[in-house]
């Protein structure tokens, strides 16, 4: 059961200058009848975003000891902990992770201790794609591909510098890589807020994307080495064998797996079973029941560099119920 005082959290990432403090400021003039305790993950000792945080009073923290995903930090704990002690302050918290943050292990805490979200429930990782710059990075960085994989919301910014062909091109790029966010467009002169707080991030997997009708499909999507690929089975998972072996799939190829995100048909269960990566860890969480009439259909995604589909569907077809039991 979720515990009344619980504190929603929303993390807010996106690569160096995209735009995150503005849009930070943007989110809390907009949201000012609720109290927010802001966290400025600053790299390096000196932080100075804390100070460009416009109005959220004194509510802003920083934690200027590198990076938080870096360091993983004792300090993350300690605050989450310190701030928990005085709830009664602030009604949400907001977490601007710095531009090369991996936003997983910021993320983690949220999504793998268990009981965590009697206290803090993560709502939503809105991810800043500078319209201008995004393709450079996605060629020249890791930390790029990790957000935009992690995101649940992925929010291009800056669009009044580029041409509204170049936007929409950007639109379909970016839902072709993570097929699994929601994506959005704004600039400083205006972000599209009300849809992006109807969105948590527990709605957006149910709902997206559309379930194709051709079973045991693959999509396959490439840009650069960064690859999609998405699945699409219509025989239910052993659910615990496949949580063992995508562990194992996540570890051996760490490096290369950027994000793993699926809404499982398992055998075990009359829900949808949502399994998603955190770094190297599966956190597992349980959506709605299928209804009696609906078709039920496992969707996983993979986002990563260099990923091969035979290897990833040999995997998944040895943790399908029938085959597994065989
Ligand atoms: N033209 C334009 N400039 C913007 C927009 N949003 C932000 N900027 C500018 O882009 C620069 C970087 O914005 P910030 O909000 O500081 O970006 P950030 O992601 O917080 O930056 P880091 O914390 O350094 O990673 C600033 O000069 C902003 O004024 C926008 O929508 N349009």
């Amino acid at each position: 059961m979720i515990s009344t005082d619980m504190r929603p959290v929303i993390i807010i990432t996106g690569f160096l200058g995209a735009g995150k403090t503005t849009f930070l400021n943007e989110l809390i003039a907009w949201r000012k009848e609720v109290k927010l305790a802001v966290i400025e993950n600053e790299f390096g000792e000196e932080g100075i975003d804390g100070d460009l945080i416009i109005s959220a009073d004194n509510n802003v923290f920083e934690l200027s000891n590198g990076c938080i995903c870096c360091s993983l930090s004792d300090d993350f704990y300690d605050l989450l902990e310190s701030l928990w002690k005085r709830k009664s302050e602030f009604d949400e918290m907001v977490i601007e992770t710095t531009g090369i943050a991996d936003p997983a292990s910021i993320a983690s805490p949220f999504l793998t201790i268990a009981g965590m979200g009697n206290y803090y429930q993560l709502k939503r990782v809105i991810c800043l794609v500078d319209a201008r710059h995004i393709e450079r990075q996605l060629r020249e960085t890791d930390e790029a591909r990790k957000q935009i994989s992690f995101g649940d919301i992925l929010l291009i910014t800056k669009t009044d510098l580029v041409e509204a062909d170049h936007l929409a091109y950007l639109e379909n790029l970016l839902q072709e890589i993570n097929p699994f966010a929601k994506v959005l467009a704004g600039n400083k002169n205006g972000y599209p807020l009300d849809a992006i707080f109807d969105l948590e991030r527990s709605t957006i997997v149910q709902k997206r994307p559309k379930f194709s009708l051709v079973p045991q499909s693959l999509k396959q999507h490439q840009h650069l080495d960064l690859v999609s690929l998405s699945f699409t089975f219509s025989e239910p998972f052993d659910i615990a064998l496949l949580q063992h072996r995508l562990t194992v799939f996540l570890n051996f190829q760490a490096e290369n797996i950027y994000r793993v995100k699926g809404i499982i048909y398992a055998q075990e269960h009359n829900s949808r079973v949502i399994l998603q990566s955190v770094n190297t860890d599966l956190a597992i969480s349980y959506g709605s029941d299928w209804k009696h009439e609906e078709l039920k259909q496992s969707r996983i995604v993979f986002i990563g560099k260099e990923l091969k589909a035979p290897g990833f569907e040999k995997m998944l077809r040895q943790c399908l119920a029938l085959v597994a039991a065989k």
